[in-house]
């Protein structure tokens, strides 16, 4: 199995049918942390992605007619080969989206896990034998493959939101095109040569990174091969897409925004919740669809808490990625700095208290923000009602348990959710009352390729990961035999 330096795993043309496919028109990739440009990427347009689109129906039936076992087996030499590669997938993570090179390897290993995991599942795929419906007649249902399948994954997480996507439409007999961010493709092609370096077939998997999302979007959400469609990113894009796959009725899986809640009851280790906010929030620069977007502290440990948590969060150490110990990295770009930078000014003209940060680090570079503590913050600033996507922990209060939930529900989305209590028939009560998804209860970090990731209300449809991931890459045929009397 090849062993690669981040410079020989940099792909820079368009996957398809197993070829590398160059284009006059190019696209820059930059380094957020420094500015500067890490490569030129081809840009496929509407025509590249047809093309796509057909090569991966071509090789629908020869990979759908392999058995679970073979499928696995190749995943898993695909995985074998990530792993192996780790460092040089880290680096040109850390390089082309800005989070610490031992961040970006936990992704790319946090990504093989898909891998790993579905193609186990692939040989766990069952279906039913039915109840008798007439004495001459037996009924069952098959799963199938759902077809081809289209995907669009986002920036924050280069790796692992592809891998969550293609493992399990792979594993289930699938073929599959993917348009990786254009923020971010260089993590996509690597993994996509590393496929190609372990056999996965000529079109079952192709990358087609492009500037023009609107149209090559509009060809993977409408082309009528395509049966699936998935997508991690914004809500507002997710409703346009939703609504695009509606005409030829495709199934979609949509992972949107959260603005996830982190409650602290008064019966909570603060040690404790103070260690795991600051795992979930400041994970990726808090760029990061799962992290504590609304810190909701009981009144009664408000003080305490804060006291906690301050000197914890001025540790933390910023810089560019690349550098020794480093907690998180620039942010994505220009518009992520404005925004970050505009919540933090409007909250404290709307009265709300800076506890530490609230600035740029500009003697680090334009992209970096400090890591930043708001208090007194109350739930009609814009802090709360946006998804940050920032290193900000904007600090609200409650009076008890039923107005502490009550404002933890009080938004259109329900991705993850989070609290800290120690007292048994709270934890129930308030795991069941959460509207979400995902719940961690004393615990920031919940991700993993075991759990159902995915959220309620308007944070998505569909789950990823975990055994109900591969379902949403097929679909259940019912078979009734007549006749047999
Ligand atoms: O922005 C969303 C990425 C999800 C990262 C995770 O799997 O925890």
């Amino acid at each position: 199995m090849a062993t690669h330096s981040m410079t020989s795993l940099m792909k820079s043309d368009i996957y398809i049918d197993g070829h590398w496919i160059p284009t006059d028109s190019r696209f820059s990739v930059t380094n957020p942390a420094t500015g500067e440009t890490i490569t030129e990427v081809a840009d496929a347009d509407e025509t590249i992605a047809e093309r796509a689109v057909e090569a991966a129906h071509q090789a629908l039936p020869s990979w759908r007619a392999k058995t679970p076992r073979e499928r696995g087996d190749l995943l898993r030499k695909w995985y074998q080969a990530i792993l192996s590669n780790k460092q040089a997938l880290a680096e040109l993570m850390s390089a082309e989206q800005g989070k610490p090179i031992a961040e970006a390897a936990g992704e790319v290993e946090y990504g093989a896990s898909f891998i790993d995991w579905f193609a186990g599942e692939a040989e766990r795929v069952y279906g039913d034998v039915l109840p008798m419906t007439a004495a001459d007649k037996r009924s069952w249902i098959i799963k199938q493959p759902i077809g081809v399948c289209a995907a669009i994954t986002p920036w924050n997480f280069p790796n692992a939101m592809i891998t969550r996507k293609v493992a399990p439409a792979l594993a289930a007999g699938c073929t599959m095109v993917v348009k990786p961010p254009q923020l971010t493709p260089l993590s996509a092609l690597a993994i996509a040569q590393l496929a190609s370096e372990v056999g996965i077939p000529d079109g079952v998997l192709n990358i087609v990174p492009s500037t023009d999302s609107k149209n090559v979007g509009k060809v993977l959400t409408t082309h009528p091969f395509i049966r699936k469609f998935t997508f991690t990113g914004s809500t507002e894009v997710g409703k346009i897409l939703t609504k695009q796959c509606a005409d030829t009725v495709k199934k979609v899986s949509m992972e949107l925004g959260g603005n996830a809640p982190f409650l602290v009851f008064d019966d909570a280790d603060l040690d404790l919740a103070v260690e795991q906010l600051i795992a979930c929030k400041f994970r990726n620069a808090g760029q990061t669809c799962v992290s504590a977007n609304r810190v909701i502290v009981q009144e009664s440990v408000v003080d305490e808490f804060i006291n906690k948590l301050k000197p914890a969060v001025e540790r933390l150490k910023v810089g560019p990625g690349d550098a020794e110990d480093v907690d998180f990295g620039p942010l994505i770009d220009q518009d992520a700095i404005t925004k970050v930078q505009r919540l933090v000014t409007t909250a404290q003209s709307d009265g709300a208290k800076l506890v530490t940060g609230g600035k740029q680090l500009t003697d680090l570079g334009d992209l970096y923000f400090a890591a930043t503590i708001l208090r007194d913050v109350t739930p009609k600033m814009d802090v709360v009602q946006e998804e940050i996507f920032g290193p900000v922990v904007a600090i609200s209060t409650f009076a008890d348990e039923e107005e502490g939930v009550a404002m933890a529900n009080d938004t259109d989305f329900g991705l993850a959710a989070y609290f800290c209590a120690g007292d048994v028939a709270r934890i129930f009560r308030v795991s069941e009352q959460l509207q979400c998804g995902m719940v961690g209860i004393n615990a920031g970090a919940i991700s993993h390729a075991y759990n159902a990731f995915g959220g309620v209300k308007q944070s998505g449809v569909g789950r990823e990961g975990s055994k109900y991931g591969l379902e949403e890459y097929m679909e259940a045929k019912t078979v009734v035999l007549g006749g047999l009397a």
